[in-house]
């Protein structure tokens, strides 16, 4: 696997003294889909923004292909594309006219065959014409990743590509993601859904606070935080959680039906018969059973209290 980018003990101190990244150390690799996941105010823009050049690192050392991005910046920038979180076109320019200016931007030269191609992936060929105004909230998305493709760029960075963003929207924009990865486009996306990460990344990282607190394959890493969970359907729903059971990582539902017991599937003991012992000794019947993997979620909502508790 080639390394694309390096990001070595990466620092950021706003000024005022917000510490806005602590160190953080990763590597992207050529091709893949990478999400860094974390909850407001994790970092994850400040990361992006350093890597592409919006915002200066106060210590560490970021490389892509080997340039230093503040030495050789203007190598590494050429690789990058980014779609910031805002959409930012003039409103009366064309899609043709928007996308070309950002290769203008880079002082590429004129390339009217690349911007075909790349329009019609983006299948915004028929719409080269029509004015930014003109268009749906769907296509302007895909008009600022024309933009950001526009230099040909091998690394693509989406900053929260689907925020805000309906449910159709969004999977066609997971859709996309996947073919430009397909065309040999390395992506890192920043998303504070998990559900994307999961749909989408090869790899994760979730940042908390300025510090990665996880990372690696999201199948691995899934599985090596190796939590299950036990659901238990109850027979008569509980007002609250008895205090007996309080003690253990388990929750009730809103509608008091069931139990969720969260265990640790790697662990010599789970748990298990201890507190279907209790249950029983409580007098709580329940009617089925059922378990099964932690996903990203559980894990992710783990890593951030583990954070609280601090
Ligand atoms: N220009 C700035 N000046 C001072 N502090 C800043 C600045 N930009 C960000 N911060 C602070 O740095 C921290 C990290 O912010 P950042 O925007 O990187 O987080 P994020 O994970 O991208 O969050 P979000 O998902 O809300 O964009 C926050 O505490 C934020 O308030």
């Amino acid at each position: 696997m080639m390394r694309v980018i390096e990001i070595a003990g990466l620092e950021k101190a706003y000024k005022g003294g917000t510490k806005a990244l602590k160190g953080v150390d990763l590597t992207i690799e050529k091709g893949e889909i990478f999400a860094l996941l974390g909850p407001n105010g994790a970092g994850k823009t400040t990361l992006i923004s350093i890597v592409c050049g919006i915002v200066t690192k106060t210590g560490g050392s970021v490389s892509v292909y080997g340039h230093d991005i503040e030495t050789a910046y203007r190598a590494a920038r050429d690789h990058i594309g980014l779609v910031p979180q805002e959409l930012t076109t003039d409103a009366f320019e064309t899609v043709w006219d928007t996308v070309a200016f950002s290769r203008g931007l880079f002082g590429k030269p004129r390339n009217d065959a690349y911007l075909e191609d790349l329009l019609k992936r983006l299948t915004l060929w028929d719409k080269r014409e029509a004015r930014m105004m003109e268009l749906s909230g769907g296509m302007k998305r895909r008009v600022m990743i024309a933009k950001a493709l526009a230099h040909e760029p091998d690394i693509l960075f989406l900053d929260e590509p689907t925020a805000g963003v309906d449910v159709e929207l969004r999977r066609d924009m997971w859709e996309l993601v996947r073919k430009l990865q397909s065309d040999g486009t390395t992506i890192i996306l920043t998303t504070h859904y998990i559900e994307e990460a999961e749909e989408m990344a090869d790899r994760v990282g979730v940042i908390r606070d300025g510090e990665l607190v996880a990372l690696g394959e999201k199948n691995e890493l899934m599985a090596q935080m190796g939590r299950r969970t036990l659901t238990i359907f109850l027979e008569q729903p509980l007002k609250a959680l008895p205090t007996a059971l309080e003690g253990r990582d388990i929750d009730l539902s809103d509608d008091g039906g069931e139990l969720a017991y969260h265990f640790d599937s790697n662990a010599a003991e789970n748990g298990i018969p201890q507190l279907m012992r209790q249950l029983d000794e409580l007098g709580i019947g329940w009617r089925d059973l059922t378990t099964r993997q932690s996903s990203l979620e559980d894990i992710f909502v783990s890593l951030v209290h583990a954070g609280d508790a601090k």
